[in-house]
């Protein structure tokens, strides 16, 4: 599903006007009805309900108008609390068509804050028609703030229009102070802010509502950002007759004395998911963890100790078509030693993942990524810490930065997975969202889990970003499988991802 900024949802609006003959009232008298429609779908019927609708001065108040009108021919318990008065000409036209049906308006300037909170707390139902999308800068205002407050404190239920009112639709953050829905309406494709934080959390339930803006391909709009969701996403092709050998095999580097499980749960998880032979190279400790783990698992021990030609002459023995993944438990130690092995690994045929600890020591050069083949696919899996380190930036800035995502994709010609509560994938040319998930995932040693697990799907022939689309998809599934929220270790997490192939499969 496509997902779009507020500018790009602008100009969709502004095709359909022109392009379609479809006027900006027939936009939002659709608007306002499937606002009424949702709240009916999740509440049930109106009669013995009341509402109020807080009716902000643009168009998101506009659609508040319509749906305070429509309300009408269900309930007589339908009041507004006007927070200035309308100043677009669709909005205006609203407005009076409310008043034309008997409806009635309160003026938050007349009211107070202690009317307006009386009003408020009586209600059942709240419809927050305050700012949509047109939200363009900080609310500041003292009134406004409170009134938000009062929403939040004394609503028993909040539906909000479009987008919580105080959220940015473009990345999620609150502006100033923000609303606190139980149920989102929004139109045509969701914005970004519905996917990011807090803005996601904000929304509550999120519905999309179709209101007759035709097809991006109709309006020949080109969007480059999509919600991770089952329909497109790919699995493995697994004829009858395939043999271990048809897949590719999956190597791990990594592991250190100090982390020795690590490459242990990637290989593990690799196998999960559809691997038919994985090979951990590592130290003696980490070997030992894996064959008591698994038998199954190929280990290549270095020695006591990291060694760097040991491990060099390992991988210049390795076929083209094996899938590396370099990092995991890697410790940061011998940094420069292991700068040159992702060197030599970026320089090979292969298809090369790089996470944890691989991508401490790139970022110490990672200009290496330029002297890549550049038809070769690597992909990097950093969490914010870790981009923040490759990109040498705050963690507050790459923090859900998606367009940081893109264009360091871009740059580097390398496929990133920015992990975090709704992570971010991108491929220099498309920006993907995956929702799936819950805190079971906020563990040491996930990471892990994922990088194993997109190996595992590549080994068996997805394209790259196929597989990591997938990947993070499935993965998210397996930690929302776990029984107890949060209660759980990382290793539990790979137990569930076959049956989250399975759902996925199932879901398709
Ligand atoms: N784009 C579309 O295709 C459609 C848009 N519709 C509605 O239109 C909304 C967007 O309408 P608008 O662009 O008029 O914008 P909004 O109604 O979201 O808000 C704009 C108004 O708020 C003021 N404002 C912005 N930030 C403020 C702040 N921090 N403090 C105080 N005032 C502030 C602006 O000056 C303006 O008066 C959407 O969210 C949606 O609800 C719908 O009618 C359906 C179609
Ligand atoms: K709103």
């Amino acid at each position: 599903m496509f997902v779009i900024t507020s500018k790009e949802m602008k100009e969709l609006e502004k095709r359909t006007i022109t392009d379609f003959d479809i006027s900006e009232e027939i936009l939002m008298e659709r608007a306002g009805i499937s606002v009424v429609q949702a709240i009916w779908n999740e509440y049930g019927e109106f009669s013995n309900k009341s509402f109020v609708i807080i009716c902000g001065s643009g168009n998101n108040g506009g659609d508040g108008y319509v749906v305070a009108r429509d309300l009408l021919n269900y309930t007589e318990a339908v009041r507004v609390i006007s927070v200035g008065h309308p100043t677009t000409e669709v909005a205006k036209k609203n407005y009076e068509r409310y008043l034309k049906h008997g409806g009635i308006v309160y003026t938050y300037s007349e009211l107070g804050l202690e009317g307006a909170s009386k009003i408020i707390s009586e209600a059942d139902i709240v419809v927050d028609a305050l700012f949509g999308t047109g939200l363009n800068r900080e609310i500041n205002d003292e009134e406004l703030t409170k009134l938000i407050e009062v929403m939040n404190l004394y609503s028993k239920c909040i539906v909000s229009v479009d987008i919580p009112s105080g959220v940015c639709a473009d990345d999620g953050k609150i502006m100033g102070c923000a609303v606190q829905a139980d149920l989102t309406v929004t139109f045509g494709l969701p914005k970004v802010g519905h996917f990011l934080f807090p803005g996601r959390e904000l929304c509550g339930k999120l519905k999309i509502a179709k209101i007759g803006i035709p097809s991006l391909d109709m309006l020949t709009c080109d969007i480059n950002k999509e919600l991770i969701t089952t329909e497109k996403l790919r699995l493995p092709n697994r004829p009858r007759w395939s043999n271990k050998g048809t897949y590719s095999q999956v190597i791990i580097i990594g592991g250190s004395n100090k982390y020795i499980g690590a490459p242990v749960l990637s290989a593990l998880s690799a196998l999960r998911s559809g691997a038919s032979m994985v090979k951990v190279v590592s130290v003696s400790k980490v070997c030992q963890c894996a064959m008591s783990h698994d038998p199954a698992l190929i280990c290549v021990n270095i020695g006591e100790d990291f060694n760097v030609e040991k491990l060099e002459d390992f991988i210049a023995t390795v076929s083209k078509d094996v899938v590396f993944v370099v990092g995991p438990g890697w410790d940061t130690q011998n940094s420069e030693e292991k700068l040159s092995i992702i060197k030599k690994l970026l320089l090979t045929s292969n298809t090369l993942i790089i996470d944890a600890d691989g991508l401490n020591v790139l970022s110490q050069n990672i200009d290496l990524l330029r002297e890549k083949n550049s038809s070769k696919s690597v992909i990097l899996t950093p969490h914010p810490g870790e981009f923040s380190r490759l990109t040498k930036k705050s963690l507050e800035k790459v923090k859900q930065n998606y367009e940081l995502v893109h264009e360091f994709s871009k740059e580097y010609g390398v496929i990133t997975v920015l992990k975090d509560a709704t992570s971010i994938v991108s491929d220099g040319k498309k920006i993907y969202f995956n929702i799936t998930g819950n805190t079971s995932l906020s563990k040491a040693g996930s990471g892990d889990i994922l990088s194993g697990l997109l190996a595992g799907l590549i080994s068996q022939h997805l394209e790259p970003v196929e597989a990591v689309k997938t990947g993070v998809y499935v993965f998210g599934l397996a930690g929302e499988m776990v029984p107890v929220e949060g209660m759980n270790s990382a290793f539990s997490i790979l137990n569930y991802i076959p049956e989250a192939f399975k759902r996925l499969r199932e879901s398709k």
